[in-house]
């Protein structure tokens, strides 16, 4: 089990709280992310799943996606609570996604058991990348 200091706490609760609103009747499975941007504001989201099952949004995404429609797009931390006993890092998608725009970001992933951490290079190495402008 890793430890957390009060700012890890703060976000993984945000997380949790996130996970409250997952649509997710498919699944069951209700997931929150939280991301804390670089100048401190912390932006949740959660699973949002569709009769078209492959239309769903992972909670990772839809949290980096709404930093990004704010005009947030650094990244320090981020959390991820899954409502269930099993855990998951984020899916390849997501990892993806985290990558393009927090690619030296640590992970916190939780359930209701058991917390984990990991950096996305270690759940995610040799991404795909271009050159940006
Ligand atoms: O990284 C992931 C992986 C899965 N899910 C959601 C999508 C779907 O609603 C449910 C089961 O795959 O979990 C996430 O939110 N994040
Ligand atoms: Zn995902």
């Amino acid at each position: 089990m890793v430890k957390l200091n009060l700012s890890e706490k703060e976000l993984l609760e945000a997380a949790k709280k996130a996970a409250e609103n997952s649509y997710s009747p498919y699944s069951h499975y209700k997931v929150g992310c939280a991301v804390k941007t670089k100048d401190g504001h912390i932006f949740t989201g959660c699973n949002v799943e569709n009769a078209s099952y492959s239309l769903t949004i992972c909670a990772e995404r839809n949290a980096i996606f709404k930093a990004i429609s704010e005009g947030h797009r650094t990244f320090s931390e981020m959390a991820v609570y899954v409502d269930s006993e099993e855990s998951f890092p984020p899916c390849g998608a997501c990892r993806q996604v985290i990558y393009e725009f927090a690619p030296e970001i640590e992970i916190i992933y939780a359930n209701r058991k058991a917390i984990h951490k990991a950096f996305i290079t270690e759940l995610f190495p040799s991404a795909f990348t271009l050159k940006k402008d």
